[in-house]
């Protein structure tokens, strides 16, 4: 039978001066792993993981790949960019027979946060093992001592994944030596390349490149292009082809993935709180719920006022221990909890500098150590948290390149995703800068952050009294208590457990991160929204939210996710419509009714 052609990534030689027009490759959109030319070994162990067919932007950058190319990725967020990289990088080093008699490594792969070393390592080393092959691979870390990077570079390892200003202090501290590297190095992988510079390794990278052989193959993937990205290309990179996924593509709509619905709230800064207690207590979202903050203590201020609702969440910052974040994520991965309030570091190091440092951290003596160590926490960029079907944002971000990565933490591999943005007045310039990036344009014949359908007034109505009133025993010193608190038991968890759980990874409920941090015990009558409290339209559409969600189940598997079909079709703000009496639209006309409903709710909300 034909296979399907359908149109992939748009490929071009880079041309230094004057870019060529990129040119348009038909290729196979079935084709396979095999097809590509990778090891068998390598098939078997994706098949083992259930990943069966290559997503479009393996199935371009793969065969490149191995060929010898540089090459430039540019694919949206959660496209399977790593295996894009890894797959050939792998295959080739399995056949390199040279490599035994390497005094250095011959491949580096390059991150931009200590989070994605320890992500893309696991990554590696997890088809490492399931290939069975004789191939040494290490993270760094800056925490290493000398002795420890000495310890870790013995042997030397084949692959080394870490962090630009990790790398350069091996060079600085004699760990790895200029000529080894000239010798040995075969590949250098600049992942999330569109952050690295963001992170403050421009002048780590830029050291760097006097030791890179001019025969190394140089990768750059990332999610964005930007004049970051342009500079690296023309730092590091030979003569690339540029890789552009035309889904991703040229055109401005594209940047965040389709599987991806995108919602906004407009509502004053005050409000929030009320609308995001909305969101969830009456589930008008899908869990997994990521929740974006730009100040550690707002993520503590949500966690205080959702505890005393009973509604349980952990918080994920740069101010925490690294095992610790490295923990969190791995138990939000793995469906230990489902609501995560991540603080985006980038607006970490912008407005908390100094105030959320912690002591620990303030202690780390050098002044250009420190640097490079903050710069080395991330926790929401690039990272692959598995399953989260809602991001939102309680604090927009403060630019337009922050709210794709933010969002592109959903809707991995093609999955279904939601996200939802309450904008304040104050926030409405970088919510028309992310519109405007996103392809929206003034004659609002394009939109692609619709307002969020499912949350009539008289919900967000009838919880305000509670709400304003939980809201204002979230004091600024509980704030700094739970804060401290939270610290206290992460550096615990972090160093005294660590052996402890190394012996018993299964002691995990020692570990809890959603653990409750408020001092006083939560009321029960704040657990549940009376009857008399719900709005009858917002009930409803939680109703199909829920039926959604049963439908959808918990499979995810990656089988389906690339089949090529996104599950729209059963997406509760899609199908909202079909299910409910009269659709959305006929819920939202009767709406004139429900308030008549409300105002007998009204009566009774002296609670
Ligand atoms: N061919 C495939 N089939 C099924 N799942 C895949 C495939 N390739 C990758 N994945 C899965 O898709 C998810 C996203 O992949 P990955 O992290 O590489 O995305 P990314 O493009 O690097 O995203 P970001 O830019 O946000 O870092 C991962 O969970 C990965 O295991």
């Amino acid at each position: 039978m034909a296979k399907a052609k359908k149109k992939l990534p748009h490929v071009n030689e880079d041309q230094e001066k004057e870019p060529e027009p990129e040119q348009e490759q038909e290729q196979e959109e079935d084709q396979s792993f095999e097809e590509l030319g990778l090891d068998p070994r390598l098939i078997r162990a994706l098949t083992k993981k259930s990943i069966d067919n290559p997503t479009p932007i393996q199935r371009v950058a793969i065969p490149l790949i191995l060929e010898g190319k540089d090459v430039v990725a540019r694919a949206k967020t959660g496209s399977g960019k790593t295996f894009a990289y890894v797959l050939p990088l792998l295959h080739k080093l399995f056949s390199d027979s040279g490599l035994k008699n390497k005094l250095a490594p011959a491949a580096f792969v390059l991150v931009p946060t200590r989070e994605l070393c320890q992500q893309v390592y696991s990554e590696i080393l997890s088809l490492i093992e399931l290939c069975r092959v004789q191939l040494k691979i290490i993270q760094l870390t800056s925490t290493m001592s000398g002795a420890d990077l000495k310890t870790a570079m013995a042997g030397p390892p084949d692959i080394l994944v870490s962090t630009p200003a990790c790398l350069q202090s091996c060079f600085s501290k004699g760990v790895l030596l200029p000529a080894s590297v000239q010798d040995s190095l075969s590949f250098l992988v600049l992942d999330e390349a569109d952050l690295l510079l963001s992170y403050g390794y421009e002048d780590d990278l830029k050291s760097l490149t006097a030791h890179i052989p001019r025969r190394c193959q140089c990768l750059l993937m990332s999610a964005t292009s930007s004049a970051d990205v342009e500079k690296l290309k023309k730092l590091i990179l030979h003569n690339p082809f540029i890789l552009t996924l035309p889904e991703v593509g040229d055109t401005k709509d594209e940047i965040i993935p389709k599987n991806v619905q995108q919602f906004w709230i407009s509502c004053s800064a005050r409000d929030k709180i009320i609308y995001i207690l909305a969101l969830m207590k009456l589930e008008l979202v899908q869990k997994k719920v990521l929740i974006f903050t730009n100040t550690i203590d707002a993520s503590f201020r949500l966690k205080l006022f959702f505890e005393k609702f009973g509604i349980k969440s952990a918080v994920l910052n740069a101010e925490l221990p690294q095992n610790s974040r490295l923990h969190i994520l791995e138990q939000f991965n793995a469906g230990l909890f489902d609501y995560l309030i991540a603080t985006d570091d980038s607006q970490l190091k912008e407005k908390e500098k100094g105030e959320g440092e912690s002591r620990v951290e303030r202690k780390r003596s050098r002044k250009h150590a420190k640097k490079k160590m903050d710069s080395e926490f991330g926790v929401v960029r690039g990272i692959d948290f598995k399953n989260v079907h809602t991001v939102i944002n309680f604090d927009m971000p403060q630019n337009a390149e922050g709210y794709v990565h933010r969002i592109g933490r959903t809707g991995r591999a093609y999955s279904t995703g939601a996200s939802v943005s309450l904008v304040s007045p104050e926030e409405m310039e970088i919510f028309e800068e992310v519109k405007s990036i996103l392809g929206e344009n003034e004659n609002k014949d394009s939109n692609f952050i619709a307002p969020f359908p499912l949350l009539t007034k008289n919900a967000v109505e009838s919880l305000r009294y509670r709400a304003e009133d939980v809201a204002r025993s979230v004091t600024k010193i509980s704030v700094r208590e739970a804060r401290a608190q939270d610290l206290r038991n992460e550096i615990l968890n972090s160093e005294k457990l660590k052996a402890h759980f190394e012996v018993n990874p299964k002691d995990l409920d020692l570990l809890k991160h959603d653990k409750v941090l408020s001092k006083k015990p939560t009321s029960s009558h704040l657990r549940d929204v009376p009857e008399y409290l719900l709005d009858p339209t917002t009930q409803e559409a939680s109703k199909i939210v829920k039926l959604a969600r049963a439908a959808m189940g918990n499979n995810n598997s990656a089988r389906r996710k690339f089949k090529g079909k996104s599950r729209k079709d059963k997406d509760p703000l899609k199908s909202f419509s079909g299910a409910s009496k009269g659709g959305f639209k006929g819920a939202m006309k009767r709406k004139g009714k429900d308030r008549d409903d409300s105002s007998r709710n009204k009566k009774k909300q002296s609670i």
